[in-house]
């Protein structure tokens, strides 16, 4: 059965004009005026764009003693009220574990996904099983491999570990991805905050200070680039990691980075607040920065040195975050944030004027589509495309909460916000998931997205490291050893 989207402006990350969308098949059959199909969804006074992708979730993830307690099922259907089409979520090997064995488990994890859905892989130790099922997850459709620099003693790599992950990563034509934050000064800093005392979640801050971060991309940056490979930076909470990319950028290495909406528009006066629930189901890594550092990831967006807006979901109960009282290192890193996304970036970017509606839809499908190199398939109003578009009503409003939220989890890090801008039908591969209001989710439509490696990024900085590699110098009449 066809459905025509019918008398909305179409808003792509560089057109807006005004016209009907036909889908047929779950795809993209035609973009033009007076379409007809067998069921109208009425776009007056909407904007029809690219569904999201949020490339950076969670579900299920073992981490800290527990496992985060978003599932595929409940994290998509959150994703979907929000407009969000596709997740990346992160395949993560425990040390010593096989990365295929890894993706066996997420596979398992993942089959109730209502959403299309990828992973990235996650390299947490190094040898060489690793290694060689590198090559194997690459022939699996996954083109991205995750680096932990943080979490010492658990999912932290070293930069010997990084560096030979880098160059594996480079012969594969795919791309690393790193949380940067310097592990080993964290450790030490979370253990004199303990040492005088200071157990409660304010600690957490005050032990990843914005210069942790700082070091720690600027490192990433410098060996991605020796490895010759490019780099993606997850989570870029601080003006410091933003200097490091802008910089590397300016210089013409291959960086991308992702802030969050959660450092976007929270800050870190949330981990002061009496209520010691409140700030520990705020806490996350990086933490919450203060103003100064949300205009530069502000303007980043707006510039160009940052490419997208994510929401690194990862979402334990307030029973979960509680396994820290007492001593704040033992509170589970993570937020949740699926369904606010992209309401939360319009109104405070698009409706304040940080942001044009172009540059909305780069941040939050297109620009991370080329990156994943799905694009044209996904992030995308085009013929041929996947259907997976949100009608988006600048009109509809609410205010978010946790009694009305589709996440199973028993709190909402933007509860009482307001928020102007919603999903009217959010198609997903042309089913209606969203539709005014209503849900109506399958679980299991969402398929795995393979995302082939070699993207037009890497074949051309491969070219220039090429043409522009150390070479030996051909001598004649070498002078005889003075030996
Ligand atoms: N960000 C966070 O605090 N938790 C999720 C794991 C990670 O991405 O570091
Ligand atoms: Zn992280
Ligand atoms: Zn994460």
């Amino acid at each position: 059965m066809s459905k025509v989207i019918k008398g909305g402006t179409i808003v792509t990350a560089d057109l807006v004009y005004e016209a009907d969308v036909l889908v047929e098949n779950g795809r993209i059959a035609e973009i033009g005026k007076n379409l007809k199909g067998d069921e109208v969804l009425d776009a007056t006074g909407c904007y029809v764009m690219p569904g999201g992708i949020d490339p950076h979730t969670h579900m299920e993830m073992p981490f800290m003693g527990t496992y985060s307690a978003e599932n595929f099922e409940s994290g998509t259907r959150a994703a979907l009220a929000g407009g969000t089409t596709m997740i990346v979520d992160f395949a993560l090997p425990q040390p010593g574990q096989g990365l295929l064995d890894a993706i066996r488990m997420w596979d398992n994890k993942s089959t109730a996904a209502n959403c299309d859905y990828s992973f990235h892989m996650a390299v947490t130790w190094w040898g060489e099983q690793v290694f060689d099922e590198m090559k194997d997850v690459t022939a699996r459709g996954i083109n991205t491999f995750k680096h932990f620099m943080a979490y010492k003693g658990a999912l932290m790599v070293n930069d010997d570990e990084l560096f030979a992950s880098f160059q594996r990563v480079k012969e594969l034509g795919g791309i690393p991805l790193v949380h940067a934050e310097n592990g080993d000064v964290v450790a030490d800093l979370q253990q004199k905050y303990l040492a005088e005392g200071n157990t409660g979640p304010e600690a957490h801050a005050y032990s990843r200070p914005p210069e942790v971060e700082g070091e720690a991309a600027n490192r990433a940056i410098m060996i991605a680039d020796m490895a010759g490979v490019p780099l993606y930076i997850v989570h870029v909470s601080c003006e410091q990691a933003h200097e490091a990319i802008r910089r590397a950028r300016m210089q013409g290495k291959r960086v991308w980075g992702e802030p969050l909406i959660q450092h976007l528009t929270l800050d870190e006066s949330e981990y002061f607040d009496k209520d010691w629930d409140h700030a520990a189901r705020r806490v996350m890594s990086p933490p919450f920065r203060d103003q100064h550092h949300q205009d530069s990831l502000w303007n980043g967006l707006a510039s160009g040195s940052l490419s997208v807006v994510a929401t690194d979901h990862c979402a334990f109960t307030t029973d979960q975050k509680r396994y820290g009282v007492g001593d704040f290192t033992k509170i589970p890193n993570g937020t949740g944030g699926l369904e606010d996304r992209m309401p939360m970036l319009w109104t405070h970017g698009v409706s304040t004027g940080r942001l044009t509606m172009q540059e909305f839809v780069a941040v939050t499908s297109t620009n991370i589509a080329k990156i994943l190199n799905v694009y044209p398939r996904k992030g995308a109003i085009l013929e041929g495309a996947d259907a997976d578009i949100v009608v988006w009503d600048p009109e509809k409003e609410k205010t978010i909460s946790v009694d009305t939220q589709q996440s199973i989890i028993d709190y909402n890090v933007f509860e009482g916000k307001h928020v102007k801008g919603l999903p009217r039908f959010t198609l997903t591969r042309g089913k209606v998931a969203v539709h005014d209001g209503e849900m109506r989710t399958e679980p299991g439509h969402g398929d795995f997205v393979k995302r082939p490696p070699n993207g037009p990024v890497n074949t051309a900085l491969s070219t220039w490291k090429e043409l522009t590699a150390p070479r030996k110098v051909e001598r004649s009449g070498i002078p005889a050893s003075g030996v």
